[in-house]
């Protein structure tokens, strides 16, 4: 903190994006963190930014922390918040970030999808003078914090501060530093190592030995399997899918089944859909129990994933999947027009260039879920553009306490380019 820092009394006016309490004063906003709307708060500020010291006058939508490392773990960044204020916080980024890029239209209320908790966590390592430290990052810092147990992983995760501690002890000697990524699967705890470099042999059977000794169904490095015991398989409406080491899988398993809910009711009746960004296939394989499906995606081992799930699920229509670079080669507007409906599930950057073609194809209806409000919007205006109509959007919450929110846009096409 500065020489200038300065202890005052602040006013909290409304939350930021973040999360943070922001209070007007004379020389701008400062951002509060921990701080909530209508409260009075002892503070040392330090230029745009102040730190609580006392809380005057608490809010009546302050509630208890459900962690005691909150505040200090950089994970969560709302757990004082009451439900009501919680919600209508994550809806209003949505609000603002539509109302931003000139869009009108009807925004639900947040719709909860923590479910029984995230089935996937990251934990940072690295050696300290006293051996391998393995915990979260604190917030705004460098510092690992020791998490014993985490509130918002699902159940299936109660052993994973255990085994990336295991592992690390085992990486020791390499001297670096080290993200432990596990996540639990219907087989058990999948793990991918990264940071570490290529494993020789020696390594690799030591590590196979500790997969055995701490059960995982899975474990690899970078990517890599070193050793699958179970083939590591998640629930996807019918299919059973195997995604690839660290390939991307939505938060929680009621968020995916969720975001799928709310894709397949945006396009009851379509017969030939285009799933872009299709990851290993949680659309995909549902779509395909009523409809045609294309899948298109960037990462070669997710559409193996998706293949294979759909070739070996029962009693689905074909699925034909193709690895493809969509921001470089989106589908043009020919390739587009054969589907009733277009899915798309980008990246945070969005979908820009795939959008500007889809804004102007005929493809009747698109569903666009997104976990990125700004690229959401940017999108959003280019395809009205092109003559669709936003008809509505669900705020999606599979980051409990964080400042994260996840949405399904329903366009329409009604018209030519405007
Ligand atoms: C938000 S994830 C969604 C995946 C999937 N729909 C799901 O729900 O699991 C975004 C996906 O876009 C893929 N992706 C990123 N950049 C891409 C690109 N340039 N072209 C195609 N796919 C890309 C990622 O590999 C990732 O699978």
């Amino acid at each position: 903190m500065s020489a200038l820092a300065m202890n005052e009394t602040l006013t909290i006016a409304r939350l930021g994006q973040r999360g943070d309490g922001v209070a007007e004063t004379v020389q701008g906003q400062v951002f509060v963190p921990f701080a909530l709307p209508g409260e009075s708060v002892r503070a040392v500020r330090d230029g745009d930014r102040a730190q609580v010291v006392e809380i005057l006058t608490p809010s009546a939508s302050r509630i208890a922390a459900i962690c005691p490392l909150f505040t200090r773990c950089g994970g969560c960044a709302a757990q004082h918040m009451g439900e009501g204020l919680y919600a209508e916080w994550k809806r209003q980024q949505v609000v603002t970030a539509l109302s931003r890029a000139g869009l009108e239209t009807e925004v639900l209320p947040v719709v909860d999808a923590h479910g029984v908790g995230r089935r996937r966590v990251t934990f940072h390592a690295r050696r300290e003078d006293d051996g391998m430290r393995v915990g979260f990052m604190v917030a705004g810092t460098h510092d690992l914090i020791e998490v014993q147990a985490c509130p918002v992983l699902a159940p299936g995760l109660e052993r994973a501060p255990i085994v990336a501690q295991h592992l690390a002890n085992r990486l020791r000697a390499s001297n670096k530093p080290l993200d432990i990524q596990l996540t639990a699967s219907e087989a058990g705890l999948d793990v991918d190592i990264r940071g570490h470099g290529p494993a020789g042999d020696a390594l690799r059977r030591q590590l196979t030995e500790a997969a055995e000794r701490l059960d995982l169904a899975r474990l690899a490095m970078h990517g890599e399997i070193i050793v699958e015991r179970r083939a590591p398989f998640q629930l996807m409406g019918k299919a059973a899918v195997t995604p690839a080491p660290g390939g991307f899988l939505q938060a929680t398993s009621e968020g995916e089944a969720m975001l799928s809910r709310l894709v397949l009711d945006a396009i009851p009746k379509a017969k030939r859909v285009a799933d872009l960004f299709a990851g290993c296939g949680p659309f995909s394989v549902r779509l395909a129990e009523k409809a045609q499906v294309s899948a298109f995606e960037s990462d070669k081992a997710a559409i193996q994933a998706l293949s294979r799930a759909a070739n070996h699920t029962q009693g689905l229509k074909p699925v034909a999947a193709e690895a493809r670079d969509l921001f470089r080669r989106p589908l043009l507007e020919h390739e587009l027009n054969v589907f009733d409906a277009v899915v798309l599930d980008p990246p945070r950057a969005g979908a820009e260039a795939q959008v500007k073609r889809l804004a102007a194809s005929k493809v009747p209806l698109v569903a666009y879920v997104s976990c990125d409000v700004g690229s959401f919007a940017r999108d959003a205006a280019l395809l009205v553009a092109g003559g669709y109509a936003l008809e509505r959007v669900t705020p999606v919450d599979q980051f409990r306490y964080s400042a994260h929110i996840e949405l399904v846009g329903v366009f329409r096409k009604t018209a030519g380019r405007k």
